[in-house]
């Protein structure tokens, strides 16, 4: 399904409105990421101790809002969903049943695709009418379910490309590379420095389709953060990932919140959802069916009953960075004999 085309014209985004009026003083809306104070998992749990557990509940400082969000495919509502309201420097989960639509929702909140009707918001503007890219140039970034790193490019140049809004990628600055020659030096730092934090560096010139899966999911999740978001959203993240690199994601995803990011994710692990997520929203049948934390969430009988029944608990073991190397070889080499 194509984004809306009708991008809108500046580039530059208005981060400081506030239409709800609802930011905390000292919010972090206008912040860069190096300014931003980020939280531990207790102080995201205050922040979120007064929101009461029901669909829809308002929050304190939300970062998103949705509002009135339908998407029907033929006659099949996939997404319905009244009022969300996603907060600010918390790790928010999205479980569901399979087709409960997360996917749908996500698509729909990052401009991948069209409601039918409603709206949603980022940092209190509208995103009516404004495409996918401008979104992610807004700080709202996402990753897909199946990745979307380009094979034949080098893990570099992957990198590279998450950086939008180059003076070079303009017609008329191309050849003018004194314009931007600064900016392309600065991007291929930071690629760097991500590529280190995620333990990618030495893989830079690799190609992008030698990696295993879960190098891959980190390589997404690096490449996400070019831009500099304020929210990233994952779908999936740990599917297809082997349980020892899984580990090593969950510390990554934690890190984006002591950052000072947001973070939505959709995820089936329930071991994930339980150790990383200080908020969860349950979808079913398109609908936000409850909210809460993940405890009182896991506890939930219609979670249960719609959901969790079908899911067991199973313990992530803590692994050392060896046991964590060989398990990429192994992913590696499995997925080639596939
Ligand atoms: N492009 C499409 N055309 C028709 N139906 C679609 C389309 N995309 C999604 N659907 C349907 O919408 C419903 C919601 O799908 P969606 O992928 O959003 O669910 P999900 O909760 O993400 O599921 P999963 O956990 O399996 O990824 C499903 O019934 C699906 O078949």
């Amino acid at each position: 399904m194509p984004a809306d085309a009708s991008d809108d014209q500046s580039d530059k985004p208005d981060l400081t409105k506030d239409e709800g009026g609802r930011h905390a003083a000292g919010s972090t809306a206008t912040a860069t990421t190096s300014e931003r104070k980020g939280l531990t998992k207790a102080e995201a749990a205050a922040a979120l101790a007064d929101v009461p557990r029901e669909p829809g509940a308002p929050k304190p400082d939300p970062i998103v809002v949705a509002d009135g969000i339908v998407r029907q495919f033929g006659g099949l509502k996939a997404v319905d969903v009244a009022h969300l309201e996603v907060q600010r420097g918390v790790i928010t989960a999205l479980i569901g049943p399979n087709g409960a639509g997360k996917t749908t929702f996500f698509n729909v909140l990052t401009g991948f695709d069209r409601a039918d009707s409603g709206d949603r918001s980022f940092n209190g503007r509208s995103l009516k009418r404004i495409s996918a890219s401008r979104v992610a140039r807004l700080g709202m970034v996402r990753t897909f379910q199946l990745t979307k790193v380009l094979s034949k490019l080098t893990v570099l140049e992957n990198m590279r490309l998450g950086a939008t809004g180059q003076l070079g990628e303009k017609f008329w600055a191309g050849p003018l590379r004194f314009l931007w020659a600064g900016q392309e030096q600065a991007n291929t730092d930071r690629a760097r420095d991500l590529l280190q934090r995620f333990k990618l560096d030495a893989k830079e010139n690799d190609f992008a389709g030698s990696l295993s899966g879960g190098q891959r999911k980190l390589l997404e999740m690096a490449r996400a953060l070019m831009v500099e978001p304020e929210l990233v959203m994952l779908d999936e993240p740990m599917a297809g990932v082997n349980p020892a690199l899984k580990q090593s994601l969950l510390g990554h995803v934690k890190s984006l919140r002591e950052d000072g990011m947001s973070v939505l994710f959709v995820e089936h692990d329930m071991d994930m959802v339980r150790d990383i997520s200080d908020w969860v929203v349950v979808m079913a049948q398109g609908q936000v069916i409850a909210e809460g934390p993940p405890d009182s969430i896991m506890a939930d009988q219609r979670v249960i009953d719609a959901y969790l029944g079908a899911h067991h608990d199973v313990d992530i073991t803590e692994l050392d960075a060896d046991e964590v190397a060989a398990a990429a070889e192994a992913e590696i080499a499995a997925e080639k004999e596939a």
